[in-house]
């Protein structure tokens, strides 16, 4: 039997006048890969920003494994293991994938930033870091500089470090974002590979990544859940269909540009 890992609970986070989350109720269970879908501006990054500590909601709660943390600042979520990609740091292009990698394990473990040229000596940081790079395909690579890397390998050192903080919830935002088909394909592939050891929330507007990888799909409209299910309930439910997906190819296309 499957159980709940996040319970987000009549969240609310407002801009100005804007109710970006309205009364937002989502539920979580422990080992799937659930994705978080709905037309531009519904606010699905704004969600997960309050998921990750980045943002503060105005009202509601985020219950992790039964633990409120909706005040909680981001290096703990962090210590609790939920990470963002992209969230601790994003790449340092001049660096080598070793070292980018070594820093993520030292905000794990919080070591100092201080030291940077000693890095490649500290035996436990390698580590980590090996088996992060070994985990996203990039063991090969260790010694390359970031920056030379293909787009589709920095977006695979990118999940690498979010790794590296050894997260039990995983946050993706947008991970096939400006990848060609072949990368996609393979972040696909390593996304689902994840799903053995974690939990992941996606972000994503790909559908077709959307609906083959999840195992389960929450429609966001207006800042709320309109609907939880399997990727076939969700492709087959009526208000799903008029608020979002449409009920054609074309309708569906347009909804997700
Ligand atoms: N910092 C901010 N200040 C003011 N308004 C914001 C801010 N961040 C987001 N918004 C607004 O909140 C709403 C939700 O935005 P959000 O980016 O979360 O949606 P989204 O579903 O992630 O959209 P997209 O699919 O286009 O990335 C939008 O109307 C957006 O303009």
């Amino acid at each position: 039997m499957s159980h709940t890992i996040l319970q987000v609970q009549e969240l609310v986070k407002r801009f100005g006048g804007l109710v970006a989350t309205d009364h937002c109720n989502l539920e979580i269970r422990t080992g799937e890969i659930h994705a978080l879908i709905g037309p531009n501006g519904a606010g699905k990054t704004t969600l997960l920003a309050q998921l990750c500590g980045e943002l503060a909601p105005d009202s509601g709660r985020i219950l992790f494994e039964g633990r409120d943390i909706t005040r909680l600042p981001i290096h703990k979520r962090v210590s609790a293991g939920i990470v963002r990609s992209f969230q601790i740091t994003t790449l340092l292009p001049r660096l080598t994938v070793r070292e980018n990698l070594a820093l993520a394990v030292q905000a794990r473990t919080g070591h100092s930033f201080d030291f940077l040229g000693t890095v490649a000596d500290e035996s436990d940081l390698d580590e980590g870091a090996e088996d992060a790079a070994r985990r996203v395909g990039l063991i090969d690579v260790m010694e390359q500089i970031v920056g030379t890397l293909s787009h589709g390998k920095q977006r695979a050192l990118e999940l690498g470090m979010a790794l590296a903080c050894k997260p039990r919830l995983l946050l993706l935002d947008e991970p096939m974002a400006g990848t060609d088909p072949e990368e996609s394909k393979r972040m696909g592939e390593l996304i689902h590979s994840l799903r053995e050891d974690h939990t992941l929330i996606l972000v994503e507007h790909d559908m077709d990544a959307v609906f083959r990888l999840a195992d389960r799909v929450s429609v966001l409209v207006a800042g709320a859940v309109i609907a939880s299910g399997t990727p076939e309930q969700i492709r087959n439910d009526p208000q799903v269909i008029s608020a979002y997906l449409g009920d054609d190819e074309s309708a569906e296309t347009e909804a997700v540009q």
